[in-house]
């Protein structure tokens, strides 16, 4: 099976060789020289974050608006429904986003250029996300859009309130947000 459609321009699926032998498997997590192969240009990360979140937790939709952060996502352990938002000034897929499932079993990682806002919710009883980002937190510069946004209509899989932080309860919407130049 192929892997799910990225239909906005910029996201890219990167996805490791794994090598697997009777003692179990090994890949390479990331490697610089392949990554900008990949996606065409060198790119440089400065900041490694890693969360652990229990089952129903939503972080997010969150960006940078000065100092936008391009990030590499991946799921170390469990499952989530991630989704980004295209908030790129002047970009023809503006407010449009895109959802993915995505899990420890799949060692794929998202990558997601700077201009897009971020958020996942959790599917399974623990998920560990680590994610590397082309720019330094900036809490001054931090941005939010609520979850449940009605422009944006995100199918979020969840039938009931997800667990969120006090700063995603009281998100601005999606109307009040600014396009991110990049
Ligand atoms: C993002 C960040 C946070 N912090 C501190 C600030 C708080 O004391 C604590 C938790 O922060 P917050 O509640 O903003 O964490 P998340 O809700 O997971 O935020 C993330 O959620 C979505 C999914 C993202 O893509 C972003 O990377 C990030 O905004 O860590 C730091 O020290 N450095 C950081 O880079």
């Amino acid at each position: 099976m192929g892997l799910p459609e990225l239909p906005i321009a910029g996201l890219q699926w990167i996805e490791p060789t794994v090598y697997r032998d009777e003692r179990g498997c090994f890949f390479e997590s990331f490697n610089e020289r392949v990554f900008a192969e990949l996606v065409g240009m060198p790119v440089r990360f400065v900041q490694d974050n890693q969360s652990l979140s229990r089952r129903g937790v939503l972080r997010g939709l969150h960006f940078q608006q000065m100092r936008p952060q391009g990030k590499l996502v991946r799921v170390l352990r469990g499952e989530v429904f991630d989704v980004v938002v295209d908030l790129r000034a002047g970009s023809p897929s503006y407010g449009q986003h895109v959802s993915v499932t995505m899990s420890a079993a799949e060692p794929r990682q998202l990558w997601i250029p700077p201009g897009f806002a971020h958020g996942f919710l959790v599917l399974s009883d623990e998920a560990e996300l680590l994610y590397k980002t082309t720019d330094y937190w900036d809490p001054a510069d931090e941005r939010a859009i609520r979850w449940n946004d009605p422009d944006l209509a995100i199918a979020w899989p969840t039938g009931t309130e997800p667990l969120l932080s006090a700063k995603d309860r009281s998100a601005p919407s999606f109307a009040q947000a600014r396009p991110v130049t990049v």
